[in-house]
């Protein structure tokens, strides 16, 4: 029996003391976890993920949620008879799309994670870059073969107002953004949510941004699956950048401007596996691509 096991016990009590000096570094310290919308495909996922966010919130780090819903944007669109195109990983989008890619951000993927967290008690509050001036966005031209693209009505944030999280945080709240932004004529852009979390990250002076998605992490070699990046500096990063495709350029972009903000470490998970991020924010071994200042 394994009350009579003192090695099982000897095992589960490693786990919970190897989480020691993690618990101990990120003890009320801030924490940006990106929910990509590649790693919701499932309800126990979405459910695990909602536990891992209030686990944090209960031993004393502070999470702060911004979620993608890239292939739940691109669902509705296809229902609607609307084709999907991408640029740079950036979604083309007009201005049909935009209130499209609004509805099902904020009021679809946002909610539904709200939702989800509060089945444990009353800590979830969602919102997006347009309460309180959260966010200010510009529009953007990503590059492809060096050269810059129209992408529509996509921005980058351009300026962050972080008090209305930064209150919520206070009062112990969990904080769930979706990456809509108004530009200064107050027109809505569609923000990538990797870009959304760094600039918030870096505004927040978080100690460390974790992006799930759908794959271990960055690999080198794409797809070959022996490639995997365990650890890469920012320098390291800023070279390789260009190279990166769609997908994944975003998300590495977004981890380089973390770092360089002055974020502690950024790392991409893999979100398809239950409690990824409890074992690599609380375990000394961690998992996928670290990028480090
Ligand atoms: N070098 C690379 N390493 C890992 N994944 C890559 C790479 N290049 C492209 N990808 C693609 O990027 C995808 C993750 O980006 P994306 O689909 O936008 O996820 P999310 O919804 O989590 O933001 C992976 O599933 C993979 O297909
Ligand atoms: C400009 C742009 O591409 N915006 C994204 C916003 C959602 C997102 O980023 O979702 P994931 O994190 O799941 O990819 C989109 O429209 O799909």
């Amino acid at each position: 029996m394994r009350e009579d096991n003192p090695e099982w016990d000897a095992t589960r009590a490693a786990v919970l003391v190897d989480a020691l000096p993690w618990l101990k570094e990120f003890y009320g310290q801030v924490v940006v976890i990106k929910y990509g919308g590649n790693a919701m495909t499932d309800p126990d996922l979405k459910r695990a993920f909602a536990q891992d966010m209030v686990f944090l919130r209960h031993v004393g780090i502070r999470p702060v949620v911004v979620h993608g819903g890239g292939p739940q944007v691109t669902a509705m669109l296809n229902r609607l008879g609307v084709d999907s195109q991408f640029r740079a990983g950036l979604r083309v989008t007009t201005e049909d799309t935009v209130d499209v890619v609004r509805m099902v951000l904020v009021g679809q993927v946002g909610r539904e994670l709200v939702g989800l967290i509060n089945e444990h008690g009353p800590h979830a509050v969602g919102l997006s870059g347009e309460d309180a001036g959260l966010f200010r966005a510009e529009r953007t031209r990503p590059l492809v073969n060096g050269e810059p693209v129209d992408v529509g009505l996509v921005g980058d944030v351009v300026q962050v107002d972080p008090t209305a999280v930064l209150d919520l945080v206070a009062a112990g709240r969990i904080p769930v953004v979706s990456s809509i932004a108004p530009e200064a004529s107050g027109q809505v852009l569609n923000v990538n949510a990797d870009t959304a979390a760094a600039a918030l990250a870096v505004a927040l002076g978080a100690v460390k941004l974790v992006v799930l998605t759908d794959v271990e992490g960055l690999y080198a070699d794409w797809p070959d699956r022996s490639s995997l990046v365990q650890k890469i500096g920012a320098d390291e990063l800023e070279q390789v950048l260009p190279q990166i495709d769609s997908g994944m350029a975003p998300k590495m972009a977004a981890c380089l401007r973390a770092v360089r903000g002055g974020v502690g470490r950024a790392t991409v998970v893999n979100g398809r596996l239950e409690h990824a991020l409890l074992l690599e924010m609380l375990t000394s071994e961690g998992t996928g691509t670290m990028v480090t200042p």
